[in-house]
């Protein structure tokens, strides 16, 4: 490749974080998310009154006092983990060819700043990586509808390409198992956790292919081409993949769903649920896995390393231990090559 020619831009894109801890941040943060119409799917002036009337005003101090549980020298890890990726990866491709720039989907950096760059740069192509490995209308969607919104601003508009999912990436799952080897070297586990952020049920029927899925085992127990986009059968889809590569006995994992939201019914089994079914059993010692998330953040560090372990041990559990997230671990890093070069 000579130097003329023109490079391909690569824009790695996660969910995003306040700019700070401070209660105005992270309720600023809170609105521009919960507005999204991919996140909270409500016509306009329902989204705004619950979001502007309800949920910034009361979640945003809350929110804010757990923000400060997770928050480090360097800021916020899901930003950091995400600049740490992008460094990590720009040695690992050809410069000449390749210009890599992260953004967040809320707040900052910005999607719209990361594309004027590769916009200014020329470039003869752009590859979106939204860094959730199963795909939603929330995050993959929003990320897609927001490159879009951007791009449709220019006279010209480059080749773009949307990653949509790597829940079948062969390093995605090396990744994660290394993880959890290095976890279960050190100790012995009664039960597996795979614990995924949730989603409102509603969302999940919306993306449904001629009604398949119902939102049982039936459809997403099984990850077939009509199924192949819910978010629900991915996740179960991913379980599957890593407990079979991690040589865990099917009756010791389980897959469930974190985070909810409100009163709607939001994707099962909640998490809550299975912690109080596990303490009921007599479980004692559980390792969990958050394969939606790449990077630590407020629901992987504080929600299930730490409110759900005080959840458990209340409960008589005796040891809930949560494997660190890719964050940018060599084979993490690996795999978002692969996704850049294939994607080329
Ligand atoms: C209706 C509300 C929400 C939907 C739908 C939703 C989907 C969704 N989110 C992630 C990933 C992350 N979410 C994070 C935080 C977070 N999520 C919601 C709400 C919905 N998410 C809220 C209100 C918050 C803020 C924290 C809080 O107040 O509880 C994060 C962490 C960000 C951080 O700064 O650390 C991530 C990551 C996925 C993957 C997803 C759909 C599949
Ligand atoms: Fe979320
Ligand atoms: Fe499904």
């Amino acid at each position: 490749m000579t130097k003329n020619k023109a490079k391909i831009g690569v824009l790695l894109v996660n969910l995003g974080t306040p700019d700070s801890t401070a209660t105005g941040d992270v309720r600023k943060y809170l609105r521009e998310f919960l507005m999204d119409g991919r996140v909270i799917d409500f016509p306009f002036i329902p989204r705004w009154m619950l979001v502007n009337l309800i949920i910034a005003p009361f979640r945003a101090p809350k929110s804010a006092k757990e923000y400060r549980k997770l928050w480090t020298d360097r800021g916020s890890p899901l930003l950091f983990h995400t600049e740490d990726l992008r460094d990590k990866l720009i040695p690992k491709l050809d410069s000449n060819k390749y210009i890599v720039e992260i953004a967040m989907r809320y707040q900052t950096p910005s999607i719209e700043n990361g594309l004027k760059k590769l916009n200014q740069a020329n470039v003869k192509k752009i590859i979106v990586i939204p860094l959730f490995p199963q795909y939603a209308s929330a995050t993959n969607g929003s990320v897609a509808d927001r490159v879009m919104e951007i791009a449709r601003t220019w006279q010209i508009i480059p080749n773009i390409t949307f990653v949509n999912n790597f829940v079948e990436h062969p390093l995605f799952l090396q990744a994660w198992e290394e993880l959890g080897r290095e976890m279960m070297a050190k100790d012995e586990y009664e039960m597996y956790l795979f614990s995924y952020h949730g989603l409102p049920e509603r969302q999940i029927r919306k993306g449904s292919v001629d009604g398949y899925c119902q939102l049982s085992d039936k459809c997403c127990g099984n990850y077939t081409k009509k199924n192949q986009f819910c978010y629900r059968g991915q996740c179960f889809h991913t379980t599957r993949l890593l407990a079979a590569k991690l040589g865990l006995p099917e009756e010791k994992v389980l897959t469930c769903f974190q985070s909810r939201l409100g009163k709607d019914p939001w994707i099962k089994p909640y998490t809550e649920d299975i912690i109080k079914e596990l303490a009921e059993k007599g479980i004692k010692k559980v390792l969990v896995f958050s394969p939606a998330f790449v990077a630590d953040c407020l629901e992987t560090t504080v929600e299930v390393g730490e409110e759900y372990k005080e959840e458990f041990e209340e409960l008589g559990g005796e040891k809930w231990d949560l494997v660190p997230s890719l964050n940018s671990s060599d084979t993490w890093v690996e795999c978002v090559k692969d996704l850049v070069v294939t994607n080329s």
